[in-house]
């Protein structure tokens, strides 16, 4: 018994940000630990952290994030506190999360992926086809726009940040005509009544890992390492190893303008890639499928085949 570990005496403490979206994360990891090892709730502590790109007064808030230098922005603080011990795990939204790690952090910790697409968010059209010509469309992903222009050149763009409350009012006060969010935060926060319509991922492939929490700690906490072993999720894991290994091999963030999806079919994984010029003029895609050892590798290769198609100029976004 003298070994047992988390207790409320010497809690487990995971690592968040404070957003609503965050801490919704947080809560499912804390429900999933509970129920994979029979623990209370008072055997974890949720502290929330304010980042860089958190913290309104460092930043302007309608200045694009990738303006302001994204790397880390939402992370640094966090992994800060992993490494000097005042949290013991950090939850991230793995789709935000750079493709490598800093020294002595291991991010190899998956929950089940929940819904992967684009939700279409508007309080007149159902649906993307529905949007008039000339729509203005609320977005400060460059893949989104990209990939909305790419296919419909006529719509406007127009620069959305702050949190799923603040876009809608802005939907609401007419400074755009729709909007885009992840069906997952949707889904996290119990909101997805706000969507429209889920967009297929034919129509609008997904950012690389979106739907996908990710668990980070310290490489060289041996009773954490055995606990989120058990945790893992295997398929996300397959997964995201080969959308992530696809982002490195071409150098992207989720700042970039690539968009990819990994699913698990027949046995084997199915990757599916693009990049686009962010004014959407140019959409190169590709995929390929490799048995599930092969995930990373598949990545890699896809990656590489995309390049080699670029033409010169194509990677401009850097
Ligand atoms: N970059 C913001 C971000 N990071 C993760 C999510 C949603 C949840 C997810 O994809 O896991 C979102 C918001 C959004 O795109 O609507």
């Amino acid at each position: 018994m003298t070994h047992a570990y988390p207790t409320p005496d010497t809690p487990l403490k995971i690592g968040t940000r404070g957003s609503p979206l965050a801490l919704a994360q947080a809560y499912e990891t804390r429900a999933r630990l509970m129920a994979a090892f029979d623990l209370p709730e008072g055997a974890f502590a949720i502290v929330a952290i304010k980042t860089t790109g958190d913290d309104r007064s460092l930043i302007d808030a309608d200045r694009p994030l990738k303006e302001i230098g994204n790397k880390g922005l939402f992370t640094k603080e966090i992994e800060e506190a992993m490494l000097n011990g005042h949290i013991d795990i950090a939850v991230h939204s793995m789709k935000d999360m750079p493709t490598e790690q800093p020294d002595g952090l291991v991010l190899d910790c998956y929950l089940p992926r929940e819904d992967v697409r684009d939700a279409f968010v508007s309080r007149h059209a159902a649906s993307l086809a529905d949007l008039p010509a000339g729509a203005v469309v609320g977005t400060s992903s460059l893949r989104r726009k990209a990939q909305l222009l790419n296919r419909r050149p006529d719509l406007k763009v127009v620069e959305f940040r702050g949190n799923v409350q603040t876009r809608l009012s802005k939907l609401d006060n007419g400074v755009a005509d729709c909007t885009f969010l992840a069906m997952a935060g949707l889904n996290r926060l119990n909101m997805a009544d706000v969507a429209s319509s889920a967009i297929a991922p034919e129509d609008m492939l997904p950012a690389i890992a979106q739907g996908a929490i990710g668990i980070e700690w310290r490489q060289s906490d041996d009773r954490i390492t055995e606990m989120l072993a058990q945790l893992h999720d295997t398929p996300t894991g397959q997964r995201l190893a080969a959308e992530r290994a696809f982002l490195a091999g071409l150098d992207g963030s989720c700042e970039t303008p690539i968009a990819g999806l990994a699913v698990i079919d027949g046995g084997e994984i199915w990757l599916r890639g693009e990049i686009l010029r962010p004014d959407g003029s140019d959409r190169l895609s590709d995929e390929g499928r490799a048995p599930l050892a092969d995930a990373a590798l598949l990545g890699q290769e896809l990656a590489a085949r995309l390049r080699a198609r670029a033409p010169a100029g194509f990677f401009d976004w850097h």
